[in-house]
């Protein structure tokens, strides 16, 4: 970032990082001279083990520190450990979420607190977290949370999912505005059909619902994007990249749809 000295190295910290795009965002980070926290749930250890491995491999620090980011305590603690045992800290990167695949009419009260608690309070206890991490060490660092093309456009049978990323960049355009005095910048991601864990989940829960064979759901999916391919955490993690790099300075408050062309702001 710019407003490093080039002497200091430069400590993110990515949630869900254990695999998938989160995965995908701490090599991106690695491989721009970030040395990374990549926090997961305690059960992902081997898993995060292994991104740790890779990143070392690229010649960066790197630790895992396994978290629940919907409590905010472990959150706080997540920063802490990052800054004291990686020497700085300079971007949050707020990606852990999960997927819902339900009919509206079928949610119940214990699923939407779930994934409120999961997709929208962690973006809550991130930002918060990092912001007083930032204003301790007098950085002016970049928060960048995950969004989704449903922060955009509801989609069915994703009811409680969508509602959540819209949280997500309702959240991000609150916390620009009230940052912004401390030169600290906001922004998220909205990815589209990306080819993870998340969706192999998605394209299974859907087939149950509505009979389509396994894969068939994703196809379609994919079949509707303008650059006709399935996306990659490698294309989310270059908007990423950006976010926490000094070409986005001047950035903040957005959510940044990179979805190969399926909709348009
Ligand atoms: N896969 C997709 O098509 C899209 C994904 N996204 C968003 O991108 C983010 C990452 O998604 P994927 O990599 O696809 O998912 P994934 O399911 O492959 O990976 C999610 C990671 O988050 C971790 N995680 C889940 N709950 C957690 C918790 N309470 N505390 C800490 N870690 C937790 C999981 O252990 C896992 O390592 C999510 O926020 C998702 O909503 C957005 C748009 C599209
Ligand atoms: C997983 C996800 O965000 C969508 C809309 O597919």
């Amino acid at each position: 970032m710019a407003e490093n000295k080039a002497s200091e190295n430069k400590v993110a910290l990515v949630t869900g990082a254990g695999q998938g795009i989160g995965r995908g965002i701490a090599l991106k980070l690695a491989s721009d001279g970030f040395d990374i926290a990549v926090v997961d749930l305690p059960f992902q250890e081997q898993k995060a083990a292994g991104v740790v491995s890779e990143i070392e491999a690229l010649g960066r620090k790197a630790i895992f520190v396994g978290a629940d980011v919907s409590k905010k305590d472990d959150i706080v603690a997540a920063v802490d450990r990052a800054a004291a045992e990686l020497g700085s800290f300079d971007v949050i990167v707020n990606n852990a979420g999960i997927a819902q695949v339900k009919p509206f009419e079928e949610i119940t009260e214990e699923e939407l607190n779930k994934i409120f608690a999961i997709n929208v309070n962690s973006v809550v206890w991130g930002i918060q977290a990092a912001a007083a991490k930032f204003t301790e060490l007098g950085k002016k660092g970049r928060i960048i949370s995950a969004a989704s093309i449903a922060s955009v456009k509801g989609f069915p049978i994703l009811g409680a999912y969508s509602a959540s990323k819209f949280a997500v960049r309702g959240l991000t355009q609150v916390a620009s505005q009230e940052l912004a005095p401390k030169g600290i910048t906001v922004n998220a991601y909205a990815p589209g059909i990306v080819g993870t864990g998340m969706w192999d989940e998605i394209d299974k829960r859907l087939s149950e619902i509505n009979g389509k064979p396994i894969g068939q759901n994703l196809k379609e999916n994919v079949e509707s994007i303008s650059l006709g391919r399935i996306e990659t955490p490698e294309d989310v993690a270059g908007v990423v990249s950006f976010f926490a790099g000094p070409n986005a300075a001047y950035v903040t408050g957005q959510t940044l749809l990179v979805d190969g062309g399926m909709l348009y702001s």
